[in-house]
């Protein structure tokens, strides 16, 4: 468990204004003070007002800050901190209309604006994927409490079931949760900004349909976050969570005036605000009983308040004189705020299953260990003597054994036992390889690069050119061949020389045959061939070949998906809606061309690292042949200095002549460059495969896209389109759903011009308004669903089953 200090922080931001009253509020030059001074004469509806002067002390001051500038200044750090185990809470207080759902959750319509909730979710998911070490799993929950009652504000997904039983506040070892409240796994930032939006959402039609304001609701929005090592020893994991909680307006009820539903409204607001500050109160005093449970709100907050918990509380306030009162009123209840003791610490936990393996492992290590060290003692006299023939055929029949899966496992009794089942396992691999080459030479014609004769003989049947290479190859600087030029000698291919005996003999007499040559040869070869390796680093020209294919199949693969409705599109009449080829052209053009273009551009960048590649595997082939040369008049050289006879130095050192130096130079600076150029290729062909990675998922999300497109824009439930039907002649699938309601107005255009804008702006923008988009497409179209259902109920009857669900969710009663 560690800790970090982390005492209650307050900052207070100002609602920008053109009257801000700087007679009366005073903001310190460091950020850090706030005065309100009241002229003796002003009693601003304050009875027997005997002060005039105040000064707060905060953490920052927000006064024409913009959103991202607040992000940094108050959330940042507490993210990052959630992210390494701390609990964090950050809080709006204030007025009604001072700003605090604009400071949290912001104008969701818009990327530059958004709040704090949506900037946490990316920073999450942004610090996540670039921590290597650690799996962290994103869970979110929303919740609201109005009257005293609580909602689940994500309850109308589908994956939540239906529940009778009212959602209760659980105090436990555990921690406090609300029983009954969904939890969401959120993949990505675009699925967390689902959440948010479906949220949202709820909360707004709930507003509407309820007659509810949703200014006298509390929402607090929660990451719940669970981080494991990605390396399975480690058994320790954290949980932390991240609540951004956006309180109820916090006038007090005599100056709202207001009655009837209003002012029960009012009433529970004033309650659970007032228990929040006596619990405030009673945290800053450090008194022994906190009264908690008092309200859903501070029973909700228990351990999101102080405590172990790093606390942000924004207090949002008016600039102007006539709102004084209620900013004097939120600034006492922040300064109070800003004396509750906090120091967080990070709560790890064991994951059971982990430990329990960790375990095992661990006495297993310890059995053995202590049989070896049994077995060394009982057998110490033994392990001297030489094992007899009939004990080496049992280890070599255990090593079999073992190989083939039928021993578990082999029992150790001696050092001198270990070294001969190391031994066996020597003799029995080289078996094996020698076994493989026999299976490949009985199946195919293997030529060995060093023998001219054979190569000579398969040149003249025309089956190899004179440079080696496969007739037919395109320009004979082919890889795939795996056969080096007659020229070349592979003086670094180790296997071959070991067995050059052997196998020059087999493959001359296999080279006699020359009508059974095929070309076939040279791929098989390729495989068998270890001097494929020779240069260590191993490629093959056929990727460029490849690569070319691949790219081939992209450009059509988009057309196949495409030309299967166009067949369709022949045999459509009139009245149906358009094929999905035709419409597909339209998407393009039109609702997906930002998609589209960054399709192709994403394309064009592919495309030219695949050209790039071939360029550098061109280089490297040409090096290699030159390398190939050089090694040739190498050996040419030495064989003739072998035959002159060798000056030896006074230093026994062999002398040779300038000629076989500067061979010698060359070679060297040709491997040199080899390096160099295969070091390019392989970041190149990196390049090359993440490329294709972003084509990739551009291609199935403009499809995914596409297909949602046309779902909503064509394919209609029979009810919606009987109801256009009786309308007029329109044909529906003409028309989108929500417009066809006129429901969206033009949601899609506006959302469409948005992002084309945003993202060149703001890259990060794309999961902002992806999510953005679905959510109104999913409520627009429930929307017009409902609105085409004949209701069976009475309107305003809430039934019980619905008592969890949230406001939105009454409407369709
Ligand atoms: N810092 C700001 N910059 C620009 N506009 C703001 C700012 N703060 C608030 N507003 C605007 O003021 C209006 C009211 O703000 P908001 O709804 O956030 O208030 P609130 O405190 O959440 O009110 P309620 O208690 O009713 O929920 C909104 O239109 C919002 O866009």
């Amino acid at each position: 468990m560690s800790s970090g200090s982390s005492d209650v922080q307050v900052f207070v931001r100002v609602r920008p204004t053109s009257h801000f009253a700087q007679e009366v509020i005073r903001l310190g030059e460091d950020d850090k003070l706030i005065d309100i001074h009241l002229k003796k004469d002003e009693n601003l509806g304050m009875v027997n007002n005997k002060r005039y002067d105040w000064s707060f002390k905060v953490d920052g001051i927000l006064h024409n800050a913009s959103q991202g500038l607040m992000y940094d200044m108050v959330a940042k750090s507490v993210v990052s901190r959630a992210l390494q185990g701390y609990n964090g809470t950050i809080m709006c207080y204030g007025q009604t209309g001072a700003g605090k759902t604009f400071t949290i959750t912001g104008a969701t319509e818009n990327y530059k604006n958004r709040g704090i909730i949506p900037r946490a979710l990316q920073q999450v998911f942004k610090e996540i994927d670039e921590q290597s070490d650690r799996t962290v799993t994103v869970r979110i929950s929303y919740l609201e409490i109005y009257n005293e009652t609580l909602f689940d504000l994500l309850s109308t997904l589908p994956e939540v079931p239906a529940s009778d039983t009212p959602m209760t506040i659980v105090d436990d070892s555990q921690g406090v949760f609300v029983k009954g409240l969904s939890l969401h796994h959120a993949a990505d930032e675009e699925h967390a900004l689902n959440l948010l939006f479906e949220g949202e959402t709820n909360r707004i039609i709930g507003s509407h349909t309820l007659n509810k304001n949703s200014s006298r609701s509390h929402c607090v929005f929660t990451i719940h976050l669970e981080s494991h090592s990605r390396t399975l020893s480690n058994a320790k994991y954290t949980v932390s969570k991240l609540n951004l909680v956006d309180l109820a307006g916090s006038e007090r009820l005599g100056k709202t005036g207001s009655e009837g539903q209003v002012l029960k409204e009012a009433s529970y607001i004033n309650k659970s605000l007032s228990f929040l500050e006596q619990t405030i109160i009673a945290l800053a005093d450090r008194r022994d009983y906190i009264p908690f449970r008092q309200s859903k709100l501070t029973h909700a907050l228990k351990d999101s308040i102080g405590g172990n918990c790093n606390t942000i509380l924004v207090a949002n306030v008016y600039g102007e004189a006539a709102q004084i009162v209620e900013t004097l009123s939120t600034l006492r209840f922040a300064s109070r705020m800003k004396c509750i003791p906090a120091e967080s610490v990070i709560i790890e936990r064991y994951d059971p299953v982990r430990v329990s393996k960790n375990l095992q492992r661990e006495i297993d290590h310890l059995r053995r260990e202590l049989a070896v060290h049994d077995n060394l003692t009982k057998h110490s006299s033994s392990s001297y003597e030489p094992f007899t023939d009939q004990q080496i055929t049992e280890i070599n029949s255990q090593v079999r054994r073992y190989l083939d899966g039928t021993l578990d496992e082999i029992d150790i009794i001696n050092l001198r036992q270990i070294q001969e089942v190391f031994y066996q396992f020597k003799i029995l691999l080289n078996r094996q390889e020698q076994e493989v080459e026999a299976r490949l030479r009985e199946k195919y014609k293997l030529i060995d690069k060093n023998d001219y004769t054979a190569i000579n003989a398969a040149q003249k049947a025309g089956v190899l050119d004179a440079d080696g290479q496969l007739v037919g190859e395109v320009d004979g600087s082919s890889f795939s061949i795996g056969l080096a030029p007659v020229s070349s000698k592979s003086n670094l291919s180790l296997s071959a020389k070991k067995s050059k005996g052997r196998k020059s003999k087999e493959q001359s007499s296999s080279s006699r045959r020359e009508d059974a040559v095929s070309p076939a040869i040279g791929k098989d070869l390729d495989v068998a061939s270890p001097s494929k390796t020779m240069m260590s680093p191993s490629f093959r020209e056929l990727d460029v070949k490849e690569s070319a294919v691949k790219e081939q199949q992209e450009n059509m693969s988009m057309d196949t998906q495409r030309s299967e409705p166009a067949a369709r599109e022949e045999t459509s009449g009139p009245g149906t809606p358009p094929t999905k080829a035709s419409a597909f052209e339209e998407f393009k053009a039109e609702r997906g061309s930002e998609l589209n273009r960054i399709f192709k551009e994403n394309k064009l960048t592919l495309s030219d690292q695949r050209r790039k590649l071939k360029e550098v595997t061109e280089r490297i082939n040409l090096i290699k042949k030159e390398i190939d040369t050089t090694t040739q008049n190498l050996n040419v050289a030495k064989l003739e200095r072998e035959k002159q006879g060798e000056y030896i130095s006074d230093e026994g050192q062999v002398i040779i002549d300038e000629q076989e130096f500067s061979l010698i130079c060359r070679l060297k600076d040709l491997k040199k460059q080899y390096r160099v150029d295969y070091d390019e290729l392989q970041n190149l062909k990196a390049e090359v495969q993440y490329c294709q990675k972003l084509v990739d998922m551009c291609r199935q999300r403009l499809l995914k896209e596409f297909e949602i497109w046309y779902t909503e824009s064509f394919v209609i439930p029979e009810d919606v389109q009987n109801s256009i039907k009786a309308d007029g002649p329109l044909r529906p699938w003409m028309i989108p759903v929500n417009k066809l309601l006129s429901l969206g107005e033009d949601d899609q255009e506006r959302h469409d011009k948005l992002q084309q804008e945003l993202l060149i702006e703001a890259p990060g923008s794309l999961p902002f308004n992806n999510a953005r988009i679905k959510t109104d497409r999913k409520h627009n179209y429930t929307r017009a669903q409902i609105q085409f259902t004949p209701t069976k109920k009475k309107a305003g009857i809430i039934t019980t089953n619905v008592k969890n669900k949230p406001p939105s969710e009454l409407m369709a009663v």
